[in-house]
């Protein structure tokens, strides 16, 4: 049987688990979400894992459920959170093991899209400087995968016409055939 992982990476809102739904509707391959997995796992929200055990936990289970979704012999999308390309452990295992695919999106997008959410821990508060200061922190960390889709002013359906006609993603469908 063949086996195709698309691991979807982008910061906060750039819309990864959108995305990856509609990806999953498409192909009919599985869609895991690492936010979610984790969630379920401990069985708590992200926000209560933040406040109850702090970044630090939070970042090791993603790393070892990152590393759990990705070792199963299946077909699936896999989307991440947004800070999983902060360790370079997570990258490197991403590298090997599918086709990685950058969502990104302006500043402005993504306060826009993020202004009535309170599920994210790292932007309570000042929402809108957070963002902006994360982003810079961030600059570059997502920039080693080979497809890369601005996701601004664009529907989820036109991003999802986008990917299925890059090449890349062509090719990476056609080498699994
Ligand atoms: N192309 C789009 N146009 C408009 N709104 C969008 C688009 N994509 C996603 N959204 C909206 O933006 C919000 C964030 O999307 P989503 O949760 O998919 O982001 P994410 O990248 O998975 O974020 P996180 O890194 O926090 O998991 C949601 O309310 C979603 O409906
Ligand atoms: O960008 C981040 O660091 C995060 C993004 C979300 O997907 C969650 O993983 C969590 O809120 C942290
Ligand atoms: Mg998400």
């Amino acid at each position: 049987m063949t086996i195709r992982q698309l691991i979807l990476i982008g910061f906060m809102g750039t819309g990864k688990t959108t995305i990856g739904s509609a990806i999953a509707e498409r192909t009919g391959w599985d869609q895991v979400d690492i936010d979610h997995q984790i969630a379920e796992a401990v069985g708590k929200e992200i926000r209560e894992i933040f406040a109850e055990e702090g970044e630090d936990a939070f970042r090791a289970l993603e790393s070892q459920v990152l590393e759990h979704v990705l070792a199963s012999p299946v077909s699936q999308i896999v989307t991440t959170g947004g800070g999983v390309v902060t360790r370079p452990c997570n990258v490197e295992i991403m590298k090997q093991r599918g086709l990685t695919v950058a969502l990104t999106a302006e500043p402005e997008t993504i306060i826009d899209r993020l202004r009535a959410d309170t599920s994210r821990p790292l932007l309570a508060g000042d929402m809108e400087r957070n963002v902006r200061r994360l982003m810079e922190e961030r600059a570059g960390l997502y920039d080693f995968a080979p497809v890369r889709l601005s996701t601004d002013g664009k529907s989820v359906e036109e991003i999802v016409d986008e990917l299925w006609a890059h090449p890349v993603f062509q090719r990476f469908l056609a080498e699994n055939d």
